[in-house]
């Protein structure tokens, strides 16, 4: 390393440590910071002097904030590749490769998890220093950890207590089918590493609330001077097509909290990742990285947190498809004929029994299926038996379905079919009455948020967006 690099270097230590210091927190927690971030700069994390790891200025325990004017671009710190934990990283690489196959078959976090119950307990990890600080237990207050009774005072409804229940039997799945398997196969490589259930439900937890998953083929150029090039964005294939690769840990990069109005923005390259700056950023101001375009529900099951109405621009509410069923069944003057059409949209596998119908600011998300299935009740008895006979649409109503894609767009709903209006009123208004409060009651809360724990706030957040959503629905509907 030339001198000049290698002062700077040193000078960033001394900046970071003495920033670091500053922190509103125990001894012992800031300690650990302090050799987090001694172990960030002797790794090439670059952190730049503008920025600051702590509690202080965070609006969620540990966070990021701004000590100068940055510009928009900026670099405010790189991870090297060889820093992220994945299991190609860990001397455990060959084992998990190994059985690759059969530790992906339910999901694709498994080698991952197991890579980070390997480190966590090897004294010589060398991510030692980030596993000593993350995962901090205060800070991963997921709905999985919940009661289930609390799941439901404050989420029933939400789709967060569905996503919870599945959860937990696939934690309680693969703990018992693949990770222990694994752990006893390999004890002798392994130390004789011993697991539990609990620890590795944290783990889980871990991974849901700071893992990054890399968008397939994405690179960003920064140059020298630390500004990142607008020539990075990628080529239109794949932005098309978004293959997800295996989860990982991205240390530092996860000490950022999110907001939809994020500023700052992790980009991918084959050296490291960076972290850059989205916009312009003021001294003082909290750096908000993104956790991607995702809704409430998604951040309050995955994150334990969620955005007040309307500061989420991507949230949604998903109604399980049975709601307009429900509302068919109800509305429907002919009950056996209603029940055909409800049984045959099954058959036709139109309808899958844990499908839902997602819908945003802007009405129904890919709404083809939400179409054909109002078509169909819609029917009157001869329609529906030529509909039979046909064996489902014909060549020309499939085209003019494809061609109808915004119909169910809010701004168009009100020229649509009356029949349809009444069925997704009725699907509206049902799916309102399975939250345990009204939206009503809610917006009184919202003026308590002070006195109220987290859980019940996000929670609070994350019903009340919903419950918005579906109140627009209603409006366009009548
Ligand atoms: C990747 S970690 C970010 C670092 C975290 N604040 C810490 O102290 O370790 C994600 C967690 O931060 C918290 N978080 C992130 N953004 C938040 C926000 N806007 N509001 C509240 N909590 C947030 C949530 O607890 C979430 O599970």
């Amino acid at each position: 390393m030339a001198t000049s690099m290698k002062r700077k270097h040193e000078e960033n230590i001394n900046k970071n440590n003495l920033n670091a210091k500053k922190l509103n927190t125990t001894d012992s927690s800031s300690d650990k910071l302090l050799k987090f971030i001694e172990w960030c700069e002797k790794n090439e994390f670059n952190i730049s002097p503008k920025v600051r790891v702590g509690c202080e200025g965070s609006c969620a325990q540990y966070g990021m904030v701004a000590v100068d004017d940055i510009p928009e671009g900026y670099c405010l710190f790189q991870i090297p590749r060889n820093c992220l934990i994945m299991p190609e990283n860990s001397d455990i690489a060959e084992l998990v490769e190994k059985e690759k196959q059969s530790l992906s078959v339910t999901n694709q976090w498994i080698p991952l998890l197991l890579t980070l119950l390997f480190e966590t307990n090897n004294p010589s990890s060398k991510w030692k220093p980030y596993l000593d600080l993350f995962p901090n237990p205060d800070s991963i207050d997921l709905p999985i950890f919940w009661e289930s009774s609390e799941v439901n005072q404050l989420l029933q409804g939400s789709g967060v207590d569905a996503a919870v229940k599945r959860d937990l039997g696939m934690i309680q799945n693969d703990f018992e089918k693949l990770v222990v398997p694994f752990v006893q196969k390999y004890s002798k490589e392994l130390s004789n590493l011993k697991v539990n259930q609990e620890d590795f439900k944290k783990m889980v937890a871990f991974v849901m609330a700071y893992s990054f998953t890399e968008p397939k083929a994405k690179t960003n150029k920064v140059s020298e001077d630390g500004l990142e090039s607008e020539s990075s964005v990628d080529s239109e294939d794949e932005e098309d097509q978004p293959v997800m690769a295996p989860p990982m840990m991205v240390p530092l990069a996860d000490s950022l909290n999110h907001i939809t109005d994020h500023n700052a923005k992790l980009t991918f390259g084959k050296e490291a990742l960076k972290m850059v700056a989205a916009k312009s950023i003021k001294k003082g101001e909290e750096i908000f990285n993104t956790y991607g375009e995702v809704s409430n529900l998604h951040l309050m099951h995955m994150y334990g947190f969620a955005e007040q109405y309307p500061a989420n621009g991507h949230d949604v509410v998903e109604v399980p498809v049975v709601r307009l069923l429900e509302a068919a069944q109800e509305l429907g003057q002919d009950q056996t004929l209603t029940s055909k059409k409800c049984a045959l949209l099954k058959e036709q596998a139109i309808i899958i029994d844990d499908d839902v119908l997602v819908i945003n600011k802007d009405g129904f998300v890919s709404d083809e299926v939400c179409l054909q299935i109002l078509k169909v009740l819609a029917f009157s008895q001869q329609e529906f038996d030529d509909y039979v006979e046909r064996e489902g649409w014909s060549d020309a109503e499939s085209e003019a379905s494809v061609v109808d894609d915004s119909a169910l767009s809010f701004a168009n709903l009100p020229t649509v079919e009356v029949k349809w209006k009444q069925l997704l009123l009725r699907m509206a208004q049902l799916h309102l009455s399975h939250y345990s409060t009204s939206l009503e009651e809610d917006e009184k809360l919202l003026a308590q948020t002070n006195s109220m724990s987290s859980r019940e706030k996000f929670s609070l957040f994350t019903r009340q967006g919903q419950k918005k959503l579906l109140y627009i629905l209603l409006d366009a509907c009548k």
